[in-house]
């Protein structure tokens, strides 16, 4: 479970939220809204640990991240604004270049061709990045949902030129994602699942 109490931050010296207090908890789906500057990176980053806070605490499993950053990393997997794609390796050595840098165990090569299926590139997976479009070169780092055993997901606006049936594959596989008892703690400007029954949301700028 992740918990973050009483966070505050400040930038540019202003208080862009305050004392914000949620858990995410296993098969919780969570998404964070807000208007545009409202904070909603600027909060991501603070809880994987790429930014400073005012105050609070995050924990992970009931251990401040802080002490124990390491067993946290080894659970999350975030992607953030910047995707990580290199462009001028191709969808495939993006995706095996990833696998081999995070040390994830068992993943095959069937393993990264059937996450290029899954996020449409059958087909594209010996072009360089560079050359895809830029919906395309999303759904090159999204296809590491695929290949991912970390159980909490962190998406900074995920969607970003995704188009509308790609946008109902990644809500059917956050959906499965939670139900194996994962958690994903995300932004996103776009219209995503209509049964919003199944979201608990985190409201900034408000
Ligand atoms: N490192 C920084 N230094 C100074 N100001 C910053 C820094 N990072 C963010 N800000 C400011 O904090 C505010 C919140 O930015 P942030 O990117 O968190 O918003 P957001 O809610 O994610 O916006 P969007 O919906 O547009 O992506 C903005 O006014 C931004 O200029």
């Amino acid at each position: 479970m992740l918990e973050v109490s009483d966070l505050t931050a400040i930038r540019d010296e202003k208080e862009l939220f305050q004392s914000i207090t949620f858990s995410v908890n296993p098969g919780d789906l969570v998404q964070v809204e807000g208007r545009n500057g409202s904070g909603k990176t600027t909060m991501l980053r603070i809880i994987t640990g790429l930014g400073d806070c005012e105050s609070g605490q995050i924990s992970w499993q009931g251990i401040d991240t802080k002490k124990d950053r390491d067993a946290f990393h080894e659970s999350l997997l975030f992607i953030g604004h910047q995707t990580g794609v290199k462009k001028e390796l191709t969808a495939f050595e993006n995706l095996s270049f990833y696998q081999k840098m995070n040390g994830s165990q068992g993943v095959t090569q069937d393993d990264i061709w059937l996450a290029l299926a899954k996020v449409g590139l059958a087909g594209k997976e010996d072009i360089p990045a560079g050359k895809l479009s830029a919906g395309q070169q999303r759904r090159v780092a999204l296809a590491r949902l695929w290949l991912s055993k970390h159980p909490l997901w962190i998406l900074d606006e995920p969607l970003t030129a995704i188009d509308k049936q790609g946008i109902k594959v990644i809500e059917a596989l956050f959906i499965e994602h939670t139900h194996r008892g994962g958690m994903v703690l995300f932004t996103t400007h776009q219209d995503m699942f209509t049964d919003v029954s199944v979201l608990k949301t985190i409201r900034l700028g408000e």
